[in-house]
């Protein structure tokens, strides 16, 4: 069966829903963050701080490029994934993909919520952060939005599996 990624902003859902979806339509589910923080025995703050964010792009990149299609699986990407190295043309022709639109308003309650510790773009205590995360997602909406489904924070789970049922 195709593969089904889940792209968007920061706290956007990606990983819950992933699982979710994943759990409900029997499909393995990898999360690449956990795969990159795995492969490099190091948290994604400490890869930005001692490597930067060029050499997290590129662990990324080749991250995604280890699915192939027809492997089946729900893919819960990081937030920036899609918009570096033509990351998107390859989830593209790789899979199904889901766009999870949620407000930035309310990824920031969500992030000052439940803190943000383990992630390096999104400083909690930064006044600015929501004029930062609006500036982000107006770059990437662009790309984001070249997703097979586009979904908003309110669409319920059987909505979601009933469009996504449709591709796959
Ligand atoms: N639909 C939702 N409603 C409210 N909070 C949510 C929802 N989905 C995720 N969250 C919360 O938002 C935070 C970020 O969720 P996560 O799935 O890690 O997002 P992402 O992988 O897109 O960064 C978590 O604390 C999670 O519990
Ligand atoms: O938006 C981004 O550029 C990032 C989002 C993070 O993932 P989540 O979207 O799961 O928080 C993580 O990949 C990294 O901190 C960079
Ligand atoms: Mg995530």
């Amino acid at each position: 069966m195709k593969n089904i990624f889940l792209i968007g902003m920061p706290s956007s859902g990606k990983s819950t829903l992933g699982k979710r979806i994943a759990d409900v339509l029997h499909y393995r589910f990898i999360d690449t963050d956990k795969i990159i923080v795995r492969e490099e025995g190091r948290s994604i703050p400490e890869i930005f701080a001692q490597s930067g964010e060029e050499y997290f792009r590129e662990v990324e990149r080749r991250v995604l490029r280890t699915i192939r299609p027809g492997d089946s699986l729900v893919v819960s990407t990081g937030g920036g994934m899609p918009c570096f190295h033509e990351n998107m043309d390859y989830i593209k022709s790789t899979g199904v993909s889901i766009f999870l639109d949620v407000p930035v308003e309310v990824l920031v309650r969500r992030i000052l919520a439940h803190g943000h510790e383990d992630r390096p773009l999104n400083n909690p205590n930064d006044p600015e952060l929501l004029a930062v995360l609006q500036k982000r997602y107006e770059t990437r909406l662009p790309i984001y939005a070249q997703a097979t489904i586009t979904v908003s924070g309110e669409t319920t789970e059987d909505e979601i599996l009933r469009r996504v049922g449709a591709w796959l």
